[in-house]
């Protein structure tokens, strides 16, 4: 764990006070993965922790309650996370995945983000128009990703409520390309 990381400053008066801090307990940093350079913030071991993974979830529903009618994750650390969290708000799941794996007709984005380049894609039919849309990552970095998955969401005519991510790594300033969209990180290191 990195010891700079902090909680977003929703913290000290949420329903649940420590979640920040745990979390960021069990995230691992690995350096030079995927490539020199790059800092890895790692959240697989969040995933072997059932108590504090129905935490992060129980945090996400306390924010968003019933104001969410779909959720989608990207391809493929926000499949993991936006499918307990799709569980956890009742709704339905839809995966926007990497170019060239989704088998119907799709919307598609390209995007560059921290390590490289991609495309990613949401079948045309997933999201109806009007849909409120809670987008579901593990890690904001550059926020190329993010933003690509946003411009999915308005070429579907959906509205997306917020996009929600466990880590935010403040320094590749994410959010400025998030300019219009509600950002919610637990922990931005
Ligand atoms: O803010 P950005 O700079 O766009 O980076 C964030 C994205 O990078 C990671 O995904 P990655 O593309 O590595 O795919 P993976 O989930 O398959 O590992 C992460 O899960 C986010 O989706
Ligand atoms: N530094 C990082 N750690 C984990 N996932 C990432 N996605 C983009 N940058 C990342």
């Amino acid at each position: 764990m990195s010891e700079d990381l902090r909680a977003a400053d929703h913290r000290s008066d949420g329903p649940d006070p420590d979640l920040a801090r745990d979390v960021a307990r069990a995230l691992r940093t690995i350096r030079d993965f995927p490539e020199p350079g790059v800092v890895f913030k790692d959240f697989t071991p969040l995933l072997l922790d059932v108590p504090l993974r129905d935490r992060v979830v129980a945090d996400v529903v306390a924010r968003r309650g019933s104001g969410v009618d779909l959720v989608i994750g990207i391809e493929a650390r926000g499949f993991i996370l936006g499918s307990v969290i799709a569980h956890g708000l009742g709704t339905g799941f839809v995966p926007v995945r990497k170019a060239g794996k989704l088998p119907s007709t799709t919307h598609a984005v390209s995007y560059s983000l921290e390590y490289g380049e991609a495309t990613i894609e949401v079948h045309q039919d997933a999201i109806p128009a009007g849909a409120r849309v809670l987008i579901v990552d593990d890690v904001l970095a550059t926020g190329g990703t993010a933003a690509a998955a946003v411009e999915l969401v308005r070429r579907t005519q959906g509205e997306v409520v917020a996009l929600e991510v466990i880590l935010e790594i403040g320094f590749l300033q994410g959010r400025s390309r998030l300019t219009g969209t509600t950002v919610h990180a637990l922990l931005t290191d």
